[in-house]
């Protein structure tokens, strides 16, 4: 989709294992890897738009901006409550009421697919 991506140490999984590679196939996003958050935060552009579990504004109610960095947590354990805090805004894909969850990968294409229609960033 032409969006950058940032990565957070410490990671859930290896960075630059065949299996990545596999994933992404030949399409490599410009990507920046960050040691920890304090690296990430102090190069956050405009708001900080967390995808959670933990309530939030739901989906379709949610409003972006161009400038928006959204923000996924870990597979394991989302994001540590200082991060929640952290956040200018919160969003939550509404799921049934059986669901704890989407997965990463799941969660993050819809909200940045979302994301894209409000603010006409789908590539032309
Ligand atoms: C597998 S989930 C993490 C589950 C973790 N136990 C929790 O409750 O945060 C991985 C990431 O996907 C995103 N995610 C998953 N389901 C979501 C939902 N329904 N709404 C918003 N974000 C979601 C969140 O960023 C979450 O941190």
């Amino acid at each position: 989709m032409g969006v950058a991506v940032d990565l957070i140490e410490p990671m859930g999984f290896p960075w630059g294992d065949r299996a990545r590679k596999r994933a992404a196939m030949d399409y490599e996003p410009e990507t920046i890897r960050h040691a920890d958050w304090t690296a990430f935060e102090a190069r956050i552009p405009g708001r900080l738009v967390l995808f959670t579990t933990r309530g939030g504004t739901r989906l379709p109610e949610a409003r972006f901006t161009p400038g928006d960095t959204l923000l996924f947590g870990a597979e394991s354990s989302g994001v540590p409550d200082f991060v929640h805090d952290r956040a200018d805004a919160a969003v939550r894909i509404p799921l049934r009421p059986e669901l704890r969850s989407l997965n990463l990968a799941v969660a993050t294409g819809i909200g940045l697919a979302e994301a894209l229609r409000q603010t006409e960033g789908f590539p032309q």
